[in-house]
């Protein structure tokens, strides 16, 4: 752990929070990671409705454990309107709490719905994009982007979990465990440790197929399998410089830690576009092509991909005023419901809420 995350530099201020029950009221549990639970709240005195993570308070040392430092470290240094924002922090015993915006549901749970329409995959992702090219701007690289870790209000995005995120510009990375292996960078496996910003642009690009095509192309039971996966759609990466379309040029492949480990076979030729055909404008393919290069120094940037022209005239303010408008049309009638909440503690909570039911032709 560094110095920068000691448990005293972020309590002085943090820390003196009131207890999480005194101020906030549990309502049921969002969502589970590994990490902890996530449940839906409401700020007593506000009445506003958030998002409550509970990270187990693993003592060391120096305090609380350096991963849940860094999200919160990195949560409270950003303002953006593509990642969820940080509210307040809380304590309880044995247990830290992140208090965020709330948002309505994932990806995750949203693709199990349904698959998206073009156009809405469209805007979900400039919407990614915009909030991966504010990170890497400012030095931060998500490292976990995956349907789960976007959230979702109607099309309206935010990016969460920055549980594993990094900033460069504190720390080179060190370690190569990261990432879901299913959107998982082929550098990652390969076993390359230079700037990994555009790690989580592959992710995006793997995201993207799968809100159109409902299932991810990359998905494998384990590490091995997922690589197998990115072989068979994007290609052996092969040494020297050539531009043919159906054979992917990586200069220094061959010498990459993991190169032996994973590529045994002969080489394969690259069959994306192919697949992609199916569902996709040629824009579009352009644009997924150029996040799916197998090597990241030709791989498009964030920052980029917002500039292709596949999102020629989207800009975020009227990409979320599209938004905003097609949700005013959105019929809703009020119910009540009630929920009883168990603290851990033992301590039990009533609470009874109004709640908005979306019409059915709504996302
Ligand atoms: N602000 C929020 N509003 C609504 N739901 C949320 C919010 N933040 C998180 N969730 C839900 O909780 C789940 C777990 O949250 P999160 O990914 O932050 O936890 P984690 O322990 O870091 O998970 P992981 O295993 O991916 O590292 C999310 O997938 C999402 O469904």
């Amino acid at each position: 752990m560094t110095q920068e995350f000691t448990f005293q530099r972020i309590s002085t201020s943090q820390m003196q929070t009131e207890d999480l029950k005194k101020k906030y009221i549990l309502q049921k549990i969002l969502g589970y990671g590994r990490y902890g639970t996530v449940y839906k709240g409401v700020n007593q005195r506000t009445q506003e409705t958030v998002a409550i993570k509970e990270l187990r308070h693993s003592i060391d040392d120096q305090g609380i454990n350096a991963q849940a430092l860094r999200e919160i470290e990195i949560l409270k240094s950003i303002q953006c309107q593509q990642i969820v924002s940080f509210k307040d922090l809380a304590h309880g015993q044995n247990k830290i709490y992140i208090i965020m915006e709330y948002m309505e549901e994932d990806l995750l749970t949203a693709l199990k719905r349904n698959t998206f329409s073009e156009q809405q995959a469209k805007m979900i992702m400039f919407q990614v994009l915009q909030g991966l090219a504010y990170l890497h701007n400012k030095g931060i690289i998500h490292r976990d982007i995956k349907p789960n870790n976007i959230l979702n209000r109607n099309l309206e995005i935010k990016i969460c979990d920055l549980g594993m995120a990094q900033n460069l510009k504190k720390l080179k990375p060190q370690t190569i465990r990261i990432q879901n292996h299913s959107y998982r960078a082929p550098e990652v496996f390969l076993g390359l440790l230079n700037d990994q910003y555009q790690v989580d642009v592959w992710s995006a690009g793997v995201l993207f197929i799968q809100l159109l095509f409902k299932d991810n192309l990359f998905e494998g039971s384990s590490d091995y399998a997922s690589f197998q996966q990115i072989l068979k759609y994007c290609g052996t990466p092969q040494e020297g410089n050539f531009v043919k379309d159906n054979i992917e040029n990586w200069n220094g492949v061959t010498s990459l830690k993991n190169y032996s480990t994973f590529i045994k076979e002969d080489p394969q030729p690259r069959t994306l576009k192919a697949i992609l055909e199916k569902k996709m404008s040629p824009s579009l393919i352009n644009l997924v092509d150029s996040m799916l290069t197998l090597d990241p120094s030709q791989r498009i940037t964030a920052q980029d991909a917002l500039q292709h022209p596949y999102f020629c005239g989207m800009n975020i303010q009227r990409c979320l005023h599209t938004i905003q408008a097609s949700r005013k049309k959105v019929k809703t009638e009020q119910n009540t419901k009630t929920d009883v909440f168990n603290y851990p503690n033992g301590n039990k909570i009533i609470v009874v809420s109004q709640i908005f039911q979306k019409s059915q032709n709504c996302f």
